[in-house]
């Protein structure tokens, strides 16, 4: 018996050393689609981690963009994204200070109908632009949440191609620092 999952699941690398696209194969019938994500012994064979402290979602209405945000070490964190409803315009942005490619991101465009996910390692902010009426996302984090640890880069500060000029913001958001500001605490 094989011990790859059935419905296959694709990584696919990004630029960013460590951080993945996740593509599922989406098998669909006449009742709508069926897709796996997660299978423990092929994340791990990649590398991924794949025990985590908290899932949650979060619902958002067009035009809103939410990041870009981490948890500072010790409370730092590995993060699974997934959109269930809708499309986003995500991204990973890589703040690990000895990286090639530090303060460089990725984008993903995830759909609710691609049942796509991102996978960010630890040492990356993370945001999304909603480019539907409306979008779902799920999360998972390899640590807990954590107020003290929580931070964030400000969204137009990192030369992201955001799809929106005047995005849907929280307070919190619009006054982080900006990226040429931010000394990093992360290493590889
Ligand atoms: C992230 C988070 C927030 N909260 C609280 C704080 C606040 O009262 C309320 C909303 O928090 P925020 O405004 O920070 O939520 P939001 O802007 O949606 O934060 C999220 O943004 C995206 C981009 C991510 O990557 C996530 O990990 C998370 O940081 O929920 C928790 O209780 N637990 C949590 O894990």
């Amino acid at each position: 018996m094989s011990d790859l999952p059935y419905p296959k699941i694709d990584f696919v690398a990004t630029p960013l050393d460590g951080c993945f696209e996740i593509r599922p194969t989406v098998v669909s019938d006449r009742r709508g689609f069926f897709a796996k994500v997660f299978h423990k012994p092929l994340w791990q064979k990649h590398g991924l981690c794949t025990e985590f402290q908290e899932e949650y979602l979060t619902y958002s209405v067009r035009d809103t963009l939410r990041g870009l945000h981490f948890q500072v070490p010790p409370m730092q964190h590995a993060k699974v994204v997934l959109c269930a409803r809708g499309e986003v315009f995500d991204v990973a942005l890589d703040l690990r200070r000895d990286s090639p490619t530090y303060g460089q991101h990725a984008v993903i465009n995830l759909s609710g109908t691609a049942a796509n996910a991102v996978y960010l390692p630890p040492g990356f902010a993370h945001g999304f632009c909603v480019t539907s009426d409306e979008a779902l996302l799920y999360y998972k984090q390899s640590s807990v949440y954590s107020p003290a640890h929580d931070g964030g880069i400000r969204w137009d500060s990192a030369k992201i191609p955001w799809p929106v000029n005047d995005p849907i913001l929280s307070e919190r958001d619009k006054v982080f620092q900006t990226l040429s500001e931010f000394e990093s605490p992360f290493s590889l």
